[in-house]
């Protein structure tokens, strides 16, 4: 289990993000995350998986707080992310961006998001944004992270992909029981695939 405790973040002393915010995200769900532009959910998410620090409270796992010198590890080991922007690395084909994650047969798990093998070989720079999109959801399919994180996954997908996308996020964690997919959205058919949804609004989780 994923836990927040008391959390405050601030991008600078002035205002805050998060404010007193505490959450419980529980292997096996799916959870979205709804709410306005700039209320803070990238920065929520960014939090979760370890890439920012709050000013104050705890990221716990399975009960026990993450300090800040595990948190290399719990990045690499715990949790993969899908970037609103992808994150691929530009100069590697799509197979490649796999293969730095995970030693298995990239060509199935892009196969599944729908990048076929003529696609897997080209680079990422020369793909489309909704094939990097896809791309990217297919490392964090592979990495066997217990946590995914996931910005905007289906932004840049026409409806059939959207929900092909989907579906393979919801199983990732519904087939796999120990798996958390934690989905920040604007899109109300992600939304009702997920077993709970949150919306943050005024720096908390309703
Ligand atoms: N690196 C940063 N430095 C300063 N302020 C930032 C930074 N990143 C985000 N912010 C501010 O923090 C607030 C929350 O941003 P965040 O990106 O988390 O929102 P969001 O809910 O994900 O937005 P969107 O739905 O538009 O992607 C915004 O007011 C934004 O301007």
């Amino acid at each position: 289990m994923l836990e927040l405790k008391n959390i405050n973040f601030s991008y600078n002393r002035n205002s805050f993000v998060l404010k007193n915010l505490n959450a419980a995200f529980l292997p096996g769900k799916v959870y979205a995350i709804l709410g306005a532009s700039g209320c803070g959910k990238t920065t929520l998410l960014s939090i979760l998986g370890g890439l920012d620090i709050p000013d104050e409270g705890s990221v716990l796992l399975n009960g026990r707080p993450i300090n800040e010198k595990e948190l290399p590890d719990y990045r690499r080991k715990e949790v993969a992310f899908i970037f609103q922007n992808f994150n691929l690395i530009d100069y590697l084909t799509a197979e490649e961006n796999l293969n730095l994650i995970s030693t298995l047969d990239a060509l199935p798990v892009l196969e599944k998001v729908g990048i076929d093998k003529k696609l897997a070989k080209q680079n990422a720079l020369k793909l489309s944004g909704g094939q990097q999109q896809r791309v990217a959801v297919a490392r964090a399919l592979i990495s066997d992270a217990s946590v995914l994180l996931a910005d905007e996954p289906t932004g840049n997908l026409d409806v059939a992909n959207a929900d092909a996308v989907t579906k393979l996020l919801v199983n990732y964690a519904h087939n796999l029981e120990d798996k958390c997919v934690i989905i920040v959205t604007h899109s109300a058919d992600v939304a009702n695939q997920a077993d709970v949804v949150l919306k943050l609004e005024g720096g908390i989780l309703k």
